[in-house]
C-alpha cells in the first residue's frame, strides 16, 4: 500500500486476471503476453488501471509456469512509470479460481476491489474511475455494460443438420453486455467467492464473471455505462479490431 490512506477511504485495489492461455487467440505465448502495438496486453491493461489514479495496489494473476516472464514486466514491483505497486501471483484453472487467488494476495487495508481482465486492455481510465466511484458511493457490486444491439434469439437443441430451432426472441431492451472492471465492496466479493468455491475448479461450472457470484448470494448488482473500447480480445479478429482502435487513438 502506498501513500497516505485517509481514515474514511481505506484503500482501493484491482485484481487483474491474466492467467488464461488464450486458446481461441491461438498465439504461441499466453494471451496476456501477446503484444498490441508493441506492448503486452497485461502491461497495457495495468497501465490503464494505473492511469485511472484511484487505485492503491494491483495484484496480477498469471500462468504459474510464466511467473518470471510476467514479473519482469513490472520491474521493482511497480507498473512502469507509475507509483502503483504490483504483486504477481499464480492464477488457477479457471478465471474464477484466478480471481480467488488474487483476492488472497490483496493488502489487508483494501476495502474496495476492482476485478479486471487483461484481455480488456483498452478500457479507458474513465471507466475504471466510474466503477470505483460507484462502489465508494454505496453500490456494493458494480459492473460496466453496454446495451445489446443485435436481435437475440433463444434456441433449442440442433437437428441432424446442425440447424437450431428458435424458441423465442428475447426483449433486448433489458439486456446488457457486461465488461470489466467490475467493482465490489471487498467483504461482499470475498463472501461470494467463498460461497461459490466449489465451482472454481471446473470450467463448465465456474462463474464467468464475479458479479454472477454476488448475484448467487442474492445481493444486488448495479450497472454503469461501459465503453466500446473495453472490448475483450478473444479471437484474432478481436486483436485486429483492437489494433484499429489503437491506431485511431494514436
Ligand atoms: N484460468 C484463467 C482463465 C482466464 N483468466 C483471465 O480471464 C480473462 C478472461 O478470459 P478469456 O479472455 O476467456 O481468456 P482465456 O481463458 O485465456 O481464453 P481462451 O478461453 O480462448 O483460452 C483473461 O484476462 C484471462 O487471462 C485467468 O486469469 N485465469
Ligand atoms: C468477466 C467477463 O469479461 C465479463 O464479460 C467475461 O464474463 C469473461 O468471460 P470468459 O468466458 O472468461 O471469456
Amino acid at each position: 500500500m502506498q501513500g497516505d490512506v485517509a481514515v474514511s477511504r481505506r484503500g482501493s485495489a484491482a485484481v487483474l486476471t491474466a492467467a488464461g492461455s488464450g486458446t481461441r487467440l491461438g498465439a504461441r505465448v499466453p494471451k496476456a503476453l501477446v503484444e498490441l502495438g508493441g506492448v503486452p496486453l497485461v502491461l497495457r491493461a495495468a497501465r490503464g488501471l494505473a492511469e485511472a489514479g484511484c487505485l492503491d495496489a494491483l495484484v496480477v494473476t498469471v500462468p504459474a509456469a510464466e511467473l518470471g516472464a510476467f514479473a519482469a514486466l513490472f520491474p521493482g514491483g511497480h507498473v512502469p512509470g507509475t507509483t502503483l505497486a504490483v504483486a504477481v501471483v499464480p492464477g488457477g484453472a479457471t478465471r474464477q479460481a484466478s480471481v480467488a487467488a488474487g483476492l488472497a494476495a490483496l493488502p489487508a487495508e483494501v476495502d474496495v476491489v476492482l476485478v479486471h481482465d487483461a484481455a480488456r486492455c483498452l478500457t479507458p481510465p474513465g471507466t475504471v474511475r466510474a466503477v470505483e466511484a460507484a462502489v465508494r458511493g454505496g453500490h456494493r457490486a458494480v459492473v460496466p455494460a453496454l446495451p445489446v444491439t443485435d436481435t437475440v434469439k433463444r434456441v433449442g437443441p440442433a437437428d441432424a443438420t446442425g440447424a437450431e430451432p428458435v424458441t423465442a426472441t428475447v426483449d433486448r431492451a433489458s439486456l446488457r453486455a457486461v465488461q470489466t472492471p467490475q467493482g465490489f465492496d471487498r467483504s461482499l466479493l470475498e463472501a461470494a467467492h467463498v460461497a461459490g468455491a466449489s465451482r472454481a475448479g471446473d470450467e463448465a461450472a465456474a462463474a464467468s464473471d464475479d458479479a454472477g457470484l454476488v448475484e448467487a448470494l442474492g445481493e444486488q448488482v448495479w450497472v454503469v455505462p461501459g465503453d466500446e473500447r473495453a472490448l475483450k480480445i478473444t479471437t484474432p479478429h478481436d486483436l485486429a479490431i483492437a489494433e484499429l482502435l489503437l491506431s485511431d487513438r494514436g
